[in-house]
């Protein structure tokens, strides 16, 4: 099932044309990965899709209507930002309506501990967050975007500024949920590795024209970026 449809989208800052005609497709349960030099306009294109900015050409087609949507992001790990004296679980549920838990509704707490489970996060759960490692913390930001049970997980380089073994974990957290939950996704990486690994399909912007497809169709050659994220 398709979640998502783009047509003819195009976005323009000024005089310039960031792209134009991009088409693609959003499909159920699948990882598209969002993919293009710095500064094509990733970020742009997921500020449309969130709803934060308008397209200057085109149409973002949702088949889930807006009050029942709901897209989840995860940000880029940066190791100077998560100084929170926080336990874990209280860190995760800051994504529910009343925050911390003893005013968690019953379903809640037990969506939490489902969700600290699959992020394997039960063992830290009562340690605090500013003593976790990088890996942890990000899986507490995966922790936090999914108990909002999303139509759409957006991974905004979240791979980036972890080490190997911290990256594929949470990739393989991200993998798992989705063939338990049928989560949908979007990733946005530099890291050709991660790519070939976790994408279903791909979405590559340039200047001069866009290529949607499954990932088996890309040519990596093409793309001039390394194998890690940049911060
Ligand atoms: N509101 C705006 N007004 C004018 N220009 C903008 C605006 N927002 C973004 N841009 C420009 O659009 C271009 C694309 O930016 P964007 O952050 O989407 O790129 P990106 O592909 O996500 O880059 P990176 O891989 O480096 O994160 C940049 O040149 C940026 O300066």
């Amino acid at each position: 099932m398709t979640i998502l449809t783009g047509s003819g989208v195009g976005i323009q800052f000024g005089e310039r044309w960031l792209y134009q005609d991009v088409a693609f497709k959003l499909e159920k349960g699948r990882v598209l990965a969002l993919i293009g030099d710095n500064g094509v306009g990733k970020t742009t294109l997921l500020r449309a899709i969130l709803g934060q900015l308008e397209l200057t050409a085109g149409e973002l087609d949702w088949q889930i209507d807006a009050k029942n949507r709901m897209i989840s992001y995860v940000p880029q790990y940066r190791p100077d930002m998560q100084a929170f004296p926080l336990k874990v679980t209280d860190f995760v549920s800051l994504s529910f309506d009343k925050g911390i838990l003893p005013w968690l509704k019953a379903a809640e707490k037990e969506r939490l501990q489902h969700v600290l489970a699959d992020t394997h996060l039960t063992k830290i759960a009562n340690a605090r967050i500013d003593t976790a490692s990088g890996g942890e913390r990000q899986r507490a930001y995966l922790a936090q975007a999914l108990v909002q049970n999303p139509n759409v997980l957006i991974l905004d380089e979240a791979t980036a500024n972890l080490d190997n073994v911290a990256k594929y974990e949470l990739m393989n957290v991200v993998r798992d949920y989705r063939d338990h939950h049928d989560l949908t996704t979007i990733m946005v990486s530099h890291d050709l590795d991660i790519i070939g690994k976790y994408a279903d399909d791909y979405l590559l912007l340039t200047p001069n024209g866009s290529e949607f497809g499954p990932i088996d169709q890309l040519d990596m050659t093409k793309l001039k970026v390394g194998n890690q994220d940049h911060a």
